[in-house]
């Protein structure tokens, strides 16, 4: 089973990768693959560049084999939907591997908005990761297609090639890319919220830093 976990990474954080970790093992997955989006149809553009976020990316998962960075919707023109990224996984891996999308639970609650959510449970399972601060608050119609594709157990997701939902348990981390950004906005450091490759290139960037000093609030602190 391959995992696949699309993302922003605006910038990548410990909450990605400890996620990855616990999926991988909990659900005895293949490999994770990291599927960072070029152009994001349901937020505002990522503040770094796609070569910066590419390149925080390399950096976080340069000691990890199982995980691999996949840089598919970045060479592709357009809006970044998960649906073509699936379809081109498939093609790249055949009809029969199961595939386990992995969401965080805020982006889970938004599904049925996606483009073709139907389509894209055709060709993969959905694992919702549990996320501090966003409880999986279901729509109606999120709870009824909940009720119809549960699966509670990692053999029933390896028994088929996609089409069902998972909540998968996994280390609880109240870390987010905006709360990173935020900090570096208001001179502080994000340490330990993120690998020190990362926070080192940010620093070397100076990725996330107001270029306007009347928007920075605090005065910058070296070890905070
Ligand atoms: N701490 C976390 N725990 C579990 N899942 C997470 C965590 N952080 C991000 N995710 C999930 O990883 C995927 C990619 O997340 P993304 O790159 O947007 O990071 P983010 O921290 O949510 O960013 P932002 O704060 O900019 O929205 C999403 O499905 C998201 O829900
Ligand atoms: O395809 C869609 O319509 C769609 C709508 C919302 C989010 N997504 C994908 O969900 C993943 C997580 O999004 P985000 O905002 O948490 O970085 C990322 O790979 C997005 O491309 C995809």
């Amino acid at each position: 089973m391959i995992g696949l976990l699309g993302g922003t990474f605006d910038p990548i954080h410990f909450g990605h990768l400890r996620a990855a970790l616990d999926c991988l093992q909990g659900l005895a997955l293949d490999q994770v693959r990291f599927i960072p989006l070029r152009i994001a149809v349901h937020r505002p553009q990522p503040l770094a560049s796609t070569a910066q976020r590419l390149a925080m990316l390399e950096a976080a998962l340069a000691d990890a084999p199982e995980f691999v960075l996949d840089r598919r919707e970045l060479h592709r023109d357009g809006p970044s939907y998960t649906l073509h990224t699936l379809r081109s996984l498939r093609d790249e891996f055949g009809p029969e591997r199961p595939l386990c999308l992995l969401i965080g639970a805020d982006a889970y609650a938004g599904f049925l908005q996606w483009y073709r959510p139907l389509e894209i449970l055709e060709l993969a399972h959905l694992v919702v990761m549990r996320r501090p601060g966003h409880d999986p608050v279901a729509s109606p119609a999120l709870r009824q297609l909940y009720l119809e594709r549960v699966c509670e157990e990692p053999r029933c997701l390896a028994a088929r090639a996609g089409g069902r939902i998972l909540f998968q348990t996994l280390t609880q981390l109240d870390i987010s890319s905006t709360r990173i950004r935020e900090l570096i906005a208001q001179g502080r450091r994000p340490r330990y919220l993120l690998p020190d490759a990362v926070l080192d290139y940010i620093e070397r960037e100076r990725l996330y830093v107001p270029t306007d000093p009347a928007r920075s609030p605090q005065p910058p602190h070296p070890n905070v």
